[in-house]
């Protein structure tokens, strides 16, 4: 059985498009005050922009090492977690609940975590990231599976 993946990260990176934007800023905040570096990759206002964008900025980041963690928000959180799982080191996981953000690190490895502004209330979605980072990956059947990914 191999060793989990070590979590929780150290930086955590966060982008979105305009319909992300408060819960973006409410998790950031939230993060920092952890006392997790926090990296926001914007977008900053309400005025509207392309999600694509957004995600394409997060993978860059994680790709670079400037963080480990990533948070991604659009209105339902499903066009940017589509844009972000394109980038083959990305498994982005769109979550609702607490259940998903722990299964998502334990059984995907997921490296960034998803919410819709519009779908998802500050309180659950800070639960939920709560859970993605204090969850680590479960390794054993699930490291073939997750190979899988990028074979
Ligand atoms: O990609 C999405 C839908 O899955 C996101 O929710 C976007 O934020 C949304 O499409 C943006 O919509 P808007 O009408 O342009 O604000």
């Amino acid at each position: 059985m191999s060793a989990p993946t070590p979590f929780p990260a150290q930086t955590l990176a966060l982008a979105g498009d305009h319909g992300g934007v408060e819960l973006k800023a409410a998790l950031a905040a939230w993060a920092s005050e952890r006392g997790l570096k926090v990296l926001d990759l914007g977008t900053e206002g309400p005025e509207s922009v392309d999600y694509p964008v957004f995600a394409d900025r997060l993978a860059e980041a994680l790709a670079e090492g400037r963080a480990e963690a990533g948070v991604l928000v659009c209105g339902t959180g499903i066009g940017i977690s589509i844009a972000a799982n394109r980038h083959r080191h990305v498994r982005a996981a769109l979550i609702h609940d607490a259940l998903g953000a722990r299964l998502c690190r334990e059984h995907n490895d997921a490296n960034v975590i998803c919410f819709g502004g519009r779908t998802t209330g500050v309180e659950t979605a800070r639960d939920c990231l709560k859970v993605f980072l204090e969850t680590a990956f479960e390794g054993g059947r699930h490291t073939r599976r997750v190979a899988m990914f990028s074979d």
